[in-house]
């Protein structure tokens, strides 16, 4: 820094560069030297004073003063401050290259060799500043410029804050092995970007060097990725997925459609930087040794601080050279085109055009809200009064005072014990929809809430007709033995197109009234009205044909295997299905789908819960078509239902279904203009049961499914007579099969899993059905994500790295596993966010035959000996049951098994579900999607 006192009349202003939230940035070429080119911040005094951002400037000045006292390349330098009447000015060097952020715009991601290149430099430069007790606090690609060779060079300093000497006894130790706290500072300010704020920001207003590294590791991410890891619909998702490490890896992908797999030592440094607590994320030290920078001589500043688009040589690369889509022509700015030069007087600050990425100074109060729904405070102070614009800074651990602050921080009440619950607890958001894709993805198969027109009907448990058709119901599929389903399509023939759903949409003709919809008969005879009037009584025979169909009915099917070693669906970096995973997958297998010929599959759900298809176009050509596929069995607790906005009325969106870790399918229905038009020699209907549509009928299945496993631990169940004679029962349906009281040690009969018994459940149906309906007339069981029981998510208690084997013994042992009602009841603090729960339950099995069992360990012995016996399927005599051992049970048996199909239909269910009036039962038992839209109906009207 000069003391010479220099003024704007010193400078020609050039064209502006750009606009920050409280100054323009104009470039400037200095009148004495005219080679010598400026940025000058220009920051409107009134516009400060009145946005309250002096303090921000007063931080920069400062910050860059000091840092400015030694040159570092990786830093924009400040040269002069000044003012005039109206205006501070900053001289700053100037940044020909724009923001790093538009470069990576450009390019969709950075290749290997950059992502590298910048780390380094960041790197270089993030120690730069560590060593002068400075944490920058707002690092992202956007304050980061890129000089005329494409070297970068951190800039706003407005968030940076200082750590006072005293406290680090050494301040260049910055990168120490490892980061650690101290609670004595406060930053004077409480700034950052939603994206890049670091978890201890966030759970315990904290903020250190390692602050700094969470946003590097953030930012290397997005050089990868393109966009960064953490990302919601609103800041209060954002903040979830931070505290909940919820971010996914894709295949990089650069605009001009290249994809390349992303190191695996790039992920492991990410990884290793992205750990919520801090004491274990690794120090700039640590990270300068990571393999993934087994290259590079750290000393070599020169090597180090080549520009991007320069050689080894120091030349700037040109086009020739064959790299013209990363060449600076593609990326630099034109900004020195339609120079006007500006006298200084005639500067006008405007007004921020560019809409800023939010910062978190502007919103602090979404980081209380969200540390109050978290029930997280500071310790101190109750989050609503204390300032969170003052963050206790994390200094290095060898810092004198830092011990203590451990032992502060660990014993700080309001810091969970670590930080596996707080993950536990917020793994739940949305996630973000990429601009790719429509967002409003997801949904969970999830056991929250019932629906209720079933759950009345399972009052009255009907028996599972025997299946006739050659499809045996077989045993449930062993979830620890995940089968592979047989394939969708010859290999030469892709099975079915997938499309995104707008492809789809526009393939699809315009929605007819549901009224027709309801009876749209086969596609092969929708030409002609008579073929259609003729179709409905072959429905019905198909019907009586097959009772043991539930559904049946053309879609097109995409199967997507999981591969090992494939980018975006690693068994290491599967995370869970969000959509991101299926952006990428649609990316990826883009190609794949365009070329795919559209073969309809017929697909077919059993009562027994076995899903099948036949590809129905196939019929004529090699007589296969009548042949079944057997995809999955929804009794398959490795199976999961995702809701792509799927909608059957506009037939949009996809179904997905989930084998964990082994396939995915993508289930989309044809339009109707296809149906009719698509020929093929198929049987004249083959559809059945088009009147109810596919997801309530996963839900009917499973029921059927549910009845007869409840079927059968009831009668398992001893009643005393105490209890029986407080039962009211229901009229005998028949003298005959009245069986007049429950006593101790019914046998039950001999159910046979493959429905083969049927009679003797006839036989004994009307003992169990007093039973039951007892059972089932009783309270109403609310399975509420908030209750007592916090059993863990095994993925979510082991992170991503949950392994097949925990999942194993979670699903295979009654001892062990929770049930899947105990997945669903993983505790949250947030009550009433209902979304919230539905997305916790993400992971919870479509079906699962434990689903309604008592939880082993947590039931009292008599229940836990008859979750053995029904394990074991040999019944033993029970004791009988206690009063509070009975309605124990009892609120067992009739809790409601329910999946959430999605999170607006969850919020129907619910509502519905609590409500008590006849309007909305006659709406439940209009169906889900009918409740949905009087409910919406009567928001408006109210
Ligand atoms: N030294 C520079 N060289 C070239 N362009 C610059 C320079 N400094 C800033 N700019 C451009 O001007 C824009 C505004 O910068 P400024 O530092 O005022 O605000 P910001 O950091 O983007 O926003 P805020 O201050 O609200 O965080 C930047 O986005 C950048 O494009």
């Amino acid at each position: 820094m000069t003391s010479r006192k220099r003024s704007p009349h010193d400078f020609i202003f050039k064209e502006e560069l750009g606009h920050g939230s409280y100054s323009t940035v104009f470039k400037a070429v200095d009148k004495r030297s005219p080679n010598k080119i400026y940025a000058i911040k220009v920051c409107s005094k009134k516009h400060i004073i009145k946005e309250a951002k002096v303090k921000y400037v007063t931080i920069e000045k400062n910050t860059m003063n000091l840092l400015a006292q030694k040159h570092h390349p990786g830093i924009i330098k400040l040269y002069y401050t000044f003012h005039d009447e109206e205006n501070l000015y900053f001289v700053l060097d100037f940044a020909p290259g724009g923001e790093l952020l538009s470069l990576l715009h450009r390019m969709g991601t950075f290749n290997e060799l950059w992502t590298r290149h910048f780390t380094v430099q960041l790197v270089d430069a993030l120690e730069f500043i560590h060593s002068h007790g400075i944490i920058h606090r707002d690092l992202k690609p956007e304050n980061v410029l890129l000089d005329k060779d494409g070297r970068l060079m951190i800039t706003d300093f407005g968030a940076a804050s200082t750590i006072d000497s005293s406290l680090s006894d050494n301040s260049t130790r910055c990168n120490s092995d490892s980061n650690s706290v101290n609670d004595n500072q406060s930053c004077a300010s409480f700034v950052g970007t939603a994206e890049y704020v670091s978890p201890e920001l966030l759970l315990y207003n904290q903020c250190g060097y390692c602050s700094d590294i969470w946003a590097l590791g953030c930012m290397i991410y997005q050089f990868l990725q393109g966009q960064p890891p953490f990302r919601g619909d609103n800041e209060l998702k954002t903040f979830e997925k931070i505290v909940a490490l919820d971010y996914p890896w894709g295949p990089n992908k650069r605009l001009n459609n290249t994809t390349s797999p992303i190191n695996p030592l790039a992920i492991n440094l990410v990884r290793k930087i992205l750990v919520v607590e801090v004491n274990e994320r690794i120090s700039l030290s640590v990270i300068k040794k990571h393999p993934y920078f087994a290259k590079i001589d750290w000393n070599d500043k020169v090597k180090i601080w080549r520009g991007i688009w320069q050689n080894p040589q120091g030349q700037l690369i040109q086009q020739s050279t064959g790299v013209p889509s990363s060449s600076p022509q593609h990326v630099l700015p034109i900004r020195q085109l339609h120079v006007i030069d500006t006298p200084a007087r005639n500067i006008q600050i405007t007004k921020q055009k560019r809409k800023k990425p939010t910062k978190i100074s502007s919103t602090t109060s979404s980081i209380v809200v969200w540390r109050k729904r978290l029930g997280i405070s500071t310790g101190k102070d109750d989050l609503g009064t204390v300032p969170s614009t003052a963050p206790t800074i994390i200094v290095p651990n060898d810092s004198k005072i830092s011990t203590a602050t451990v032992t502060h921080l660990s014993s700080n009440s309001a810091r969970p014990a670590s930080s596996q619950p707080i993950q536990a607890q917020t793994k739940r958001t949305q996630p973000t929809a990429p601009n790719r894709i429509p967002p409003k993805v997801l949904i969970n198969s999830a056991n929250i809430k019932n629906k209720p027109t079933p759950r009345q009907k399972a009052i009255v448990p009907t028996p599972l007709t025997p299946p006739t058709q050659p499809t045996p119901p077989t045993q449930p599929t062993q979830p620890t033995q995940p089968t592979q389903p047989a394939p969708l399509a010859p290999p030469s023939v892709p099975s079915a197109p997938l499309a995104p759903p707008s492809t789809q949409s526009s393939l699809s003709a315009p929605s007819a009234p549901s009224s027709i919809q309801s009876s749209l008969p086969a596609p092969s005879v929708l030409s002609t009205q008579t073929k259609q009037q003729d179709m409905v009584p072959t429905l019905d025979v198909k019907n009586t044909i097959d009772p043991s169909t539930l559904k049946q009915d053309y879609v097109f099917i995409y199967g997507i295997p999981y591969e090992a070693e494939g980018p975006a669906m690693s068994l290491n970096s599967y995370n869970k299905i969000d959509n991101d995973l299926i952006t990428s997958l649609v990316t990826q297998y883009k190609e794949e789908l365009k070329s795919s010929k559209m073969f309809l599959q017929l697909l077919t759900l059993k009562k027994n819960g076995i899903l099948s298809y036949r590809n129905a176009g196939q019929q004529d050509r090699d007589n296969q078509g009548n042949m079944d596929h057997q995809m999955a069995n929804i009794e398959d607790s490795d199976l999961s239902m995702y809701d792509f906005e799927f909608n059957e009325l506009s037939r949009k969106g996809f179904l997905i279904l989930e084998k964990y870790k082994n396939k995915l399918w993508f289930i989309s229905l044809p339009s109707y203009s296809i149906l009719s038009k698509i020929p093929f020699n198929a049987e004249k209907s083959l559809t059945i049961n088009d009147n109810e549509n596919w997801v309530d009928c996963f839900f009917r299945a499973r029921q059927l499914l549910e009845e007869k496993q409840i079927l059968d631990k009831i009668s398992n169940v001893s009643f005393d007579s105490k209890v029986s004679n407080e039962t009211t029962s229901p009229p005998p349906t028949s003298k005959k099969d009245h069986t007049p009281s429950i006593s101790n040690g019914v046998t039950p009969p001999a159910y046979d899993t493959k429905y083969g018994s049927q009679n003797n459940v006839r036989q004994n149906n009307n003992v169990k059905q007093e039973a039951f309906s007892h059972i089932a007339t009783t309270g109403k069981d609310k399975p509420s994500v908030n209750s007592a029981s916090a059993i863990t998510h095994p993925r979510v208690l082991s992170g991503n790295s949950t392994n097949k084997s925990t999942r194993k013994t979670i699903a295979g042992s009654p001892k062990s596993a929770p049930s899947a009602n105990a997945y669903s009841n993983t505790t949250t603090p947030i009550s009433g966010n209902r979304s919230t729960n539905v997305t916790n339950n993400r992971h919870a099995p479509l079906l699962s035959k434990r689903q309604n069992l008592p939880t082993y360990s947590n039931s009292s012995p008599t229940v836990r000996s008859q979750i053995k016996s029904a394990g074991q399927r040999q019944p033993t005599p029970s004791p009988p049951l206690s009063p509070m051992e009975y309605s124990a049970v009892k609120e067992k048996y009739s809790a409601p098994s329910n999946m959430v199909i999605s999170s607006s239909r969850y919020e129907v269910l619910h509502t519905l579900n609590n409500s008590q009036t006849n309007f909305d039962r006659e709406i439940a038992s209009r169906g889900a999607s009918a409740a949905f839209k009087s409910l919406q109906k009567n928001k408006k009207k109210n």
